[in-house]
């Protein structure tokens, strides 16, 4: 697909034709000053960014010098300095400015480098570490760049995103020492994923840093907990540079662990549903072994039992036996599970992967929503959707109770008004992943049967990726797929013979729409 990356490359070409590879500054011959190790210790990298084609203007008058000092007040010991000059108005001369004058610190050179003998303007320019974009280099052209790059002491810095780059990144990294960046930014859409970096995560051979879009401590937070040895702060630093300090903290004083852990795992399989181009599929609402097992046969990417007042309520003991049933036969060959033999499904999973287990929780001082904290703090849920009133007082109550470990969990908002797209937004603002929508109905948590109106899924499908509930049932399935690509559909109530008891063949059918 065409995007702003081809775009820069073709201008950049150009340039670099025009220019030679110093594109008209004055680049010293020799190098003023001794490398400094690029992000030794776990931290933050913070970035010189005037301008970005996705944000227009950020901070255009910014002073290299002492935004690179302040951020280091503020923490830091990595600075990124965006070298390119088109579209996001930086400059060599920024980099010769901040690596002669801070001594301390550790600098990235950030542009979109194509020729080898760039490597070179980037030592004589000061840089510590030096950003390879896989997608926009060839395998041998950035083995290469990356040879260069450490023939000279410096660090290759290369970002991926796409599966096609991982290869590139593995062949780098088996030849020395790398570090890779994944970007959470859709450079076709500009939109921010943290699911991205969260779905690489455990294929990057190497130290990593997560790229792009965090603006909270919360947001910062997350990245560390995924695993990620760094994070790569742009706008939101020098935009406030005041605010960097609790951004870098955000992300140094947490720790990986099973929040991580649930996101990595969600991405992984989210990024493979993707490759089949449908959405993860949630069944909600079990109760009994037969339902749960029919449902991760048909392939279901995510069971939920529901642990509050509700036709649906599932009973501790048989969720603890119906995971270990699923586990067992996930190490079973998927053709000995009965969905693979008697599956209307066109397309059955290839393995028989075990399906995610959710406890659905709206108040977590109940003694339900303490079974299903219980549950969660014993591997036996993998995560807590929290479907009360308040998501952002129940994502804290969970983390409260996970402690140190963590407890993987989302929130659903109940979509009633375009005011309550606001809260989706902020809750995407401090690093939630995703949000699961649901209807609003007054003095119903869940389970209504109810379709949140069209209009306003659609505004909250253009606003970022959709993980959708409410209504859905075999008749309506395929065209909210078609119309709004959600990323996960809940069905619940719509594929029930009565309340707390699915039928099967409107399974069956539920499924076949959605492999169609
Ligand atoms: O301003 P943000 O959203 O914090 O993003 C910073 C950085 O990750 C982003 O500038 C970036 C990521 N990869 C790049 C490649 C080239 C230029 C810039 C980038």
């Amino acid at each position: 697909m065409a995007d702003i990356l081809d775009e820069i490359v073709e201008r950049r070409r150009e340039d670099y034709a025009r220019l030679g590879p110093c594109f008209g500054v004055d680049v010293p011959l020799q190098r003023a000053r001794p490398i400094v190790p690029f992000l030794k210790e776990t931290g933050a990298i913070l970035e010189i960014k005037r301008a970005s084609p996705s944000k227009g203007d950020i901070a255009p008058d910014l002073d290299p010098v002492s935004l690179a000092r302040s951020y280091e007040s503020s923490g830091a010991r990595c600075v990124s300095v965006l070298t390119e000059q088109r579209f996001f108005k930086g400059s060599l001369n920024d980099l010769i400015a901040v690596s002669s004058a801070c001594s301390s610190l550790s600098f990235l050179r950030k542009d979109f480098l194509l020729y080898e003998d760039e490597i070179d303007v980037a030592y004589r320019s000061g840089a510590d570490a030096v950003l390879l974009i896989a997608r926009i280099l060839d395998a041998p052209l950035l083995l290469k760049m990356a040879a260069r790059c450490r023939s000279f002491g410096m660090l290759p810095f290369i970002e991926v995103r796409e599966a096609g780059d991982l290869a590139k990144l593995e062949a780098a990294s088996k030849a020395g020492t790398v570090l890779a960046g994944v970007n959470s930014r859709d450079l076709a859409t500009f939109h921010i994923d943290p699911l991205i970096p969260a779905a690489l995560r455990n294929r990057l051979p190497c130290r990593t840093v997560f790229e792009s879009g965090a603006s909270t401590p919360l947001a910062c937070r997350f990245a560390r907990r995924l695993g990620f040895d760094g994070i790569l702060i742009g706008e939101a630093a020098a935009k406030n540079p005041e605010k960097a300090a609790s951004l870098v903290r955000g992300f140094v004083d947490a720790r990986p662990d099973w929040v991580g852990h649930f996101w990595r795992e969600v991405g992984r399989r989210s990024a493979a549903c993707g490759e089949e181009k449908r959405p993860l599929v949630k069944i909600c609402g079990l109760t009994n072994e037969e339902d749960a097992l029919l449902a991760a046969d048909l392939g279901a990417d995510l069971l939920g039992f529901v642990f509050a007042p509700s036709p649906r309520s599932a009973d501790p003991r048989k969720v603890r036996d119906i995971a270990a049933r699923l586990t067992a036969r996930s190490r079973l060959p998927a053709s000995e599970c009965v969905g693979a033999l008697s599956s209307p499904v066109s397309r059955p999973r290839k393995t028989p992967l075990r399906p995610l287990l959710i406890g659905v929780v709206t108040d977590l001082d109940s003694d339900q929503g303490r079974d299903a904290l219980a549950l969660a703090l014993d591997g036996v849920l993998d995560g807590i959707q929290f479907h009360g009133d308040d998501p952002r007082a129940g994502l804290d109550r969970i983390e409260e109770a996970g402690g140190s470990y963590g407890i993987g969990r989302y929130a659903v908002v109940r979509l009633g008004s375009e005011d309550d797209l606001e809260l989706i937004q902020d809750l995407r603002r401090d690093g939630e992943p995703r949000v699961l929508l649901d209807a609003r109905v007054e003095g119903l948590a869940g389970g209504t049967g109810t379709s949140i109106p069209r209009r306003l899924v659609r505004l909250a499908a253009d606003a970022g990726t959709l993980w959708l509930a409410g209504g859905l049932h075999p008749g309506n399935v395929r065209s909210c797929i078609d119309e709004f690509s959600p990323a996960l559909i809940d069905a619940s109530s719509g594929l029930e013979s009565v309340p707390g008891k699915k039928d099967h063949a409107l399974m069956k059918s539920y499924f076949r729409e959605i492999f169609r």
